[in-house]
């Protein structure tokens, strides 16, 4: 039974803190500090200037069963329910990855090539294989007003969380999805197509960290044998959707680079650029083609 929690924001705080201490958790303070002012509805500044606020009971039980939750290793925002990315709060579902920082690289990536094609031809069209909660294509809408995206994904579920984040956010007009089996449902042509497709082998999966294994959805994780069965598809199909000098860019787990790179040059591109992520590791590849 988990000690009971002081009824004040700023002893609150800290006893939260100690509690997910005392659970092993990897970030305490962080965590209790999110988990405390989502459910509180106050602020960091309000846990300095204002630390004897009292906290009503009800929101000291939702606190309580959260930090229960995070104590038994549920991730924090799955608890929350949405993560930010690329500066956007996206909603999370179970359905959904949670989108991680690395992936913000791929965002940065793309993002000279989206804005040159909107000054060049008034548009950009992007693609999302793969789009999850809409965390890339949204992203690159909300820094280009002159872009279009479309989300695809196989899970249905997965799609709907996105079609709400891009309403939250104000995305809607220039967002739609599509339920497809990577491309198998696609038509049309894009400047950009971009995927961060599952990319860990099968027989990888059980040795994840807990917290990915068991709340990120294995849809989202499992790249087949040798991690690779989505890019093989990316490679072979995506020339028939990519408009002529248009781009592809893919997410890569740290090791991919040379294999990846090697796919995409047998199915007639070069690579265009390679960025490591902020850990240093090869993160992302932009391919363009070299025939036509
Ligand atoms: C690694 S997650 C990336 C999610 C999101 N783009 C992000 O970066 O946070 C891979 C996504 O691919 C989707 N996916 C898996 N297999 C697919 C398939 N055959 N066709 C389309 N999407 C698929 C999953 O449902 C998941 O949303």
């Amino acid at each position: 039974m988990a000690d009971s929690l002081p009824g004040t924001l700023g002893p609150l705080l800290r006893a939260a803190r100690d509690r997910l201490a005392a659970a092993g958790m990897a970030d305490p303070a962080l965590d209790a500090r999110l988990i405390v002012e989502h459910f509180s509805g106050t602020t960091r500044t309000q846990a300095i200037a204002e630390s004897q606020l009292v906290v009503e009971a009800n929101t000291m039980a939702a606190i309580d069963t959260a930090l229960n939750r995070r104590a038994a290793g549920e991730p924090v925002h799955r608890i929350l329910g949405y993560r930010e990315f690329y500066g956007l709060r996206f909603e999370l579902s179970p359905d959904t990855l949670e989108p991680r920082p690395d992936t913000e690289t791929l965002v940065e990536a793309v993002l000279p090539f989206v804005r040159a094609t909107v000054v060049r031809q008034g548009e950009c069209r992007i693609l999302d294989l793969g789009t999850g909660t809409g965390a890339i294509a949204l992203a690159l809408l909300s820094a280009v007003p002159g872009a279009v995206a479309t989300g695809v994904d196989l899970s249905e579920e997965a799609l709907a969380t996105a079609r709400r984040n891009a309403q939250k956010l104000g995305f809607a007009g220039r967002f739609e999805t599509l339920q497809s089996d990577w491309f198998a449902k696609v038509s049309g042509r894009y400047h950009v197509i971009a995927a961060n497709p599952p990319y860990i082998p099968s027989q990888d999966i059980g040795n994840l960290q807990d917290e990915v294994r068991d709340f990120d959805p294995h849809l989202a994780l499992d790249g087949g044998a040798d991690g690779l069965g989505p890019y093989r598809i990316i490679a072979a199909e995506a020339a028939r959707f990519l408009e002529v000098q248009g781009r592809v860019a893919v997410e890569i787990g740290h090791t991919q680079r040379n294999a990846v790179t090697a796919m995409f040059a047998t199915a007639g591109y070069s690579l265009a650029g390679a960025f490591r992520d902020l850990g240093g590791n090869d993160r992302v590849l932009v391919f363009e083609r070299t025939k036509p």
